[in-house]
């Protein structure tokens, strides 16, 4: 395993809102985090990251991180693209993708990252609060990149897109996922089939499912259960969150 993380548990401002997560990213391919909202989808990300005070096991390549600052746990290569994309509104676009270049993570790929997103180069002077939803996640997938990772974490990457830029956002990370494997929050089905392997699910701060991502799609009734999403067909379409772009 790539990231092992074991019995991970969260406690903010005295509420316990992650209680046991166990999850693994394998070394290949795209390992989607799935669960209902609230679930603890974020949290966990952000534990991983040391973003909030954790206890448990966080495992990146077999070395404990569960102890290390975040910037320490970023520099053994995670890059992270958040929830909000983190994005510089008042910074170019070069800029922004500039801040990101990490010191011994390698020569930045700014050829990989115009090559995936042709149109971060033909904006490279636009300022960043002025793109579009879905060239701003291209910018916080970008950034993450830039950098030689050995893992990537999406957080929602395709949340509030218009259904072209969610296929086109999940085209990147597709090709993404041939260079480095991904942790990828996702509440849209249609993208979780086309592209995770496995799937981690969560409820109410625990893991309550792992397995193949087909699986749980496959079967109507334990995609109800542990995502609230209907039978058949439902398990199929696009999430309510994927209408209109920000
Ligand atoms: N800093 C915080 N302080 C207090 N409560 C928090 C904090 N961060 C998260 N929570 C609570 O913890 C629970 C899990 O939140 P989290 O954002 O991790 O869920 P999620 O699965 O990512 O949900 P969503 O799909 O809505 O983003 C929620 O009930 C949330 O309100």
């Amino acid at each position: 395993m790539l990231l092992a993380v074991r019995d991970l548990r969260v406690l903010i401002g005295g509420r316990h809102i992650l209680h046991g997560v166990d999850l693994d990213v394998a070394r290949h391919g795209v390992t989607a985090l799935l669960g209902r909202n609230g679930a603890g989808k974020t949290t966990t990300v952000r534990g991983i990251l040391g973003l909030v005070p954790r206890a448990g096991s966080v495992r990146l390549d077999g070395e404990e991180t569960v102890a290390l600052p975040t910037h320490a746990v970023v520099g053994r290569g995670i890059g992270y693209a958040p929830e909000d994309r983190g994005i510089f509104a008042g910074l170019t676009v070069a800029e922004n993708l500039r801040l990101a270049e990490r010191r011994g993570a390698g020569e930045p790929a700014y050829a990989l990252v115009h090559e995936l997103f042709p149109e971060l180069k033909q904006r490279a002077r636009q300022l960043a609060g002025t793109l579009s939803g879905g060239q701003q996640q291209m910018v916080a997938i970008g950034r993450t990149l830039l950098n030689t990772n050995r893992l990537v974490i999406a957080d929602e990457p395709t949340k509030g897109l218009a259904p072209r830029v969610v296929t086109e956002v999940t085209q990147v990370l597709e090709r993404a996922a041939e260079a480095v494997p991904v942790l990828l929050v996702e509440q849209n089905l249609a993208v979780v089939r086309r592209l995770a392997g496995r799937c981690v699910v969560l409820a109410d701060g625990r893991t309550a499912h792992h397995g193949p991502a087909e699986a749980l799609l496959g079967d109507a009734e334990a995609a109800r259960r542990l995502l609230g999403v209907g039978h058949g067909p439902a398990a199929h379409a696009s999430s309510p969150t994927a209408e209109a772009e920000s």
